[in-house]
């Protein structure tokens, strides 16, 4: 153990009373064979019982499935965020997005952390796994980490220390997780595969002060325990996505999560069998989480009556049967109240920190009941492109912050309606030379322009269309109160 002359001399009694048993395990560990081992530490465990320091340990893996430790991940983070600069023997694992190499100390390394004037040993160790031949596997080694205090600290380490190392060390995970994005397939399994979309808010194209006002939401939303704690109500939030094709709503809902460094659940629902499969699907959704279910007016018919698919509705009203005042579960489909439960049932509450999003082009073919605030708390629009939001899209893709043809463009973009997917096609440089700003914002101006006179001559074409139809209704019951007048005459 590296540190252990160190701990001999320099934390004082504790530390060397501490550093002393744990150089007695780590002896042990090492020096003695598999069989010799375990009886030669059942005996120091017996003597050690005697001492004042008591000892908790956090093994790497738990249960019979050998699922990891979350406890043992949370302090191994914990005790990386402290200075690893005195180890010789570190290890390093790759943090998000595969970028920086995280240490940690190593098996029969320690460290002192000091808390509350409390000196505090942790320990890493390293044991190989009984009962195995082969010593070669990862597989056969268990390790564990010990924290070893005197047990004068034992209510402090219990009740304080071990929830601010968790809370700190969960914290740090979080921060280093590779985000995931999910999908449900078939048979009502979540798959994932890495989420690394590059969608920010600084790069969404929309009103300035739209954005702000989601930015702030979300922050609120993000320090809102506390809040939602005291008002009694889940801490999770829904937020409705409405308007025409490509003007941003699943760039928007990357955006968010890259913001709030949550994961995405990408719900299709018309793969999930039946309400009770999607119950199953929402319990599996981990805290911090937004679950996305896109283009919602397409998906199962929910914009019919709650509960009753119409076909059996039709079916049932046909055979004079009762209509059902239950949830209705037919086809093994989901059904509209199956999905309001989804959303604020008590089964939506199991979980914490997570938003709801809803995408559709549609608002208005919605059934109100799925929308109404308190499920979908936030409507947000999203648009035709305005003068703001270009400017957004040409920093981004041509890197300008200003052009002689922005002058041109302003107007444009109050008279004319164009998609910011559209806008950003046409910003694509062409050429990448140094005409290209030149090109494309050219190019973008005819468009617009050629927009401008079609919109012109359908709103002729229409106008025109209205007046002879009315001509048309005019003459029609001028016709026929004409002939009732005759009629009166020969009456
Ligand atoms: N507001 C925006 N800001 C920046 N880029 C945008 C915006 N809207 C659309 N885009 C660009 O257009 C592409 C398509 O946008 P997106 O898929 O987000 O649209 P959508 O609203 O989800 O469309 P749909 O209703 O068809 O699903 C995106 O990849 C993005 O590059
Ligand atoms: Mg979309």
């Amino acid at each position: 153990m590296s540190r252990m002359a160190e701990m001999w001399t320099g934390v004082g009694p504790l530390g060397s009373s501490i550093a002393s048993i744990m150089f007695i395990y780590t002896l042990i560990e090492r020096y003695f064979p598999n069989r010799l081992r375990s009886y030669i530490l059942n005996y120091v465990n017996r003597i050690l019982a005697f001492t004042t320091n008591i000892r908790i340990t956090v093994h790497e893996y738990t249960g019979d499935h050998l699922q990891r430790n979350v406890a043992y991940s949370a302090i191994e983070a914990y005790l990386s965020s402290k200075s690893t600069k005195d180890f010789k023997r570190l290890t390093a694992q790759l943090g998000r997005n595969s970028k920086k190499l995280v240490l940690t100390m190593d098996a029969d390394e320690s460290m002192i952390d000091e808390f509350r004037g409390a000196k505090l040993c942790w320990v890493a160790t390293k044991t190989l796994r009984e009962n195995k031949s082969s010593y070669s596997s990862s597989a056969d080694v268990k390790r564990a980490l010990t924290l070893v205090f005197h047990q004068r600290y034992r209510d402090m380490v219990t009740e304080v220390y071990l929830n601010h190392v968790m809370e700190k060390g969960m914290a740090i995970l979080t921060r280093n997780r590779q985000r995931k994005l999910y999908t449900n397939c078939r048979y009502g399994y979540w798959s994932h595969v890495v989420l690394d979309h590059p969608a920010t808010f600084d790069n969404i194209a929309m009103d300035p002060s739209k954005k702000k006002e989601i930015i702030e939401d979300l922050v609120a939303f993000g320090k809102g325990k506390q809040y939602y704690a005291k008002v009694g109500k889940a801490w999770k939030r829904g937020y409705l996505l409405y308007g025409p094709p490509g003007t941003g709503k699943s760039t928007m809902i990357a955006a968010i999560a890259n913001f709030m460094n949550y994961d995405i659940y990408d719900l299709e629902l018309t793969a999930v069998q039946g309400n009770s499969e999607l119950r199953k699907l929402l319990l599996e959704t981990s805290n911090k989480s937004v679950i996305v279910i896109e283009d919602i007016d397409c998906s199962l018919g929910l914009t019919r009556k709650r509960d009753i698919p119409k076909d059996k509705e039709e079916k049932d009203s046909k055979k004079g049967d009762k209509q059902p005042t239950t949830d209705q579960n037919v086809d093994n489909r989901v059904t509209l109240s199956g999905l309001l439960n989804f959303i604020d049932g008590l089964w939506s509450t199991c979980g914490r920190e997570r938003l709801i999003v809803f995408t559709t082009n549609y608002k208005e073919k919605l059934d109100p009941a799925l929308i109404r605030r308190g499920r979908m708390d936030k409507h947000i629009e999203l648009s035709y492109c305005c003068f703001e939001g270009f400017k957004i899209l040409a920093k981004n893709y041509l890197n300008l912050d200003s052009h002689h043809l922005f002058e041109t463009l302003c107007p444009l973009f109050n008279e004319t309606q164009i998609t910011p997917a559209d806008v950003a096609e046409m910003l694509m440089p062409k050429a990448n030379d140094e005409d290209d700003a030149e090109i494309c914002l050219k190019d973008l101006i005819r468009a617009l322009e050629k927009r401008k006179a079609d919109a012109r001559l359908k709103a002729e074409e229409d106008a025109r269309e209205k007046s002879l139809t009315k001509e048309g209704e005019a003459k029609q019951n001028e016709s026929s109160s004409n002939g009732a007048n005759e009629e009166d005459k020969s009456n």
